[in-house]
């Protein structure tokens, strides 16, 4: 199972991952965190944040993970992932990936703003430290309206987001393992 995170700077996708697989590991399931920060500093460090390099950045990290999903092990996409057709295109390309919504309101961001992202982003223009594409300021962001999955972190705490997608991936985990063992069954 792939879930494929998107969700803004800030919004709570590197938080909710880490929370969810401390939650799983203790129920010995096994989960992969493919963070979006993470592998710009390994495997994706040639990219920027241009629309291409955007998604070449996702279509990589869907490929990592599709290899980690392959072996059972729930695997989770947490990058802002902006667009939709790249969304769609590794939901059309691996099997079962789940678009997972981390939403949180852009006042909510701002005031958040852990990295400084949003003040660079909020400065006049031509001042030399202003961040020209940051998503959701100045930046496109698709919202995925067919989401499986929708988290709105200005409204649930941390603790009530993480239980929100451990349910969903126990039921995924358990509606599937019903369906292969009918299929054993019928042997
Ligand atoms: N211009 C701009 N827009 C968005 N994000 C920026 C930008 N510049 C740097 N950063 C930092 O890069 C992190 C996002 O990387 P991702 O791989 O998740 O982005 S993407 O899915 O390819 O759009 C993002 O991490 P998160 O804050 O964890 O989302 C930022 O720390
Ligand atoms: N319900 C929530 N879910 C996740 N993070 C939250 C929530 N409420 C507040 N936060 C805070 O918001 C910040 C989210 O940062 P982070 O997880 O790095 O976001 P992202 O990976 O989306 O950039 C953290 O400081 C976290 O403590």
């Amino acid at each position: 199972m792939i879930l494929l995170f998107c969700g803004l700077s800030g919004a709570g996708k590197t938080t909710l991952a880490k929370n969810v697989a401390a939650e799983l590991t203790e129920l010995g399931i096994k989960i992969e965190i493919i963070d979006g920060d993470e592998y710009r500093q390994e495997i994706c460090r040639d990219l920027g944040f241009s629309r291409e390099d955007r998604s070449e950045n996702i279509r990589r990290l869907g490929f990592v993970a599709s290899r980690f999903s392959s072996q059972g092990i729930v695997t989770i996409i947490s990058a802002i992932n902006p667009y939709d057709d790249v969304r769609r295109e590794l939901a059309d390309r691996y099997g079962d990936v789940n678009i997972v919504h981390i939403d949180c309101p852009v006042n909510k961001l701002i005031d958040r703003d852990t990295k400084g992202l949003y003040q660079r982003a909020l400065l006049p223009d031509g001042h030399p430290n202003k961040l020209l594409n940051l998503t959701g300021i100045n930046d496109r962001f698709d919202v995925p309206y067919d989401a499986d999955l929708y988290i709105n972190t200005s409204e649930n705490s941390i603790q009530q987001s993480t239980s929100l997608l451990v349910y969903f991936i126990l039921n995924n985990l358990y509606a599937t393992e019903k369906i292969s063992n009918k299929m054993t069954d019928n042997f």
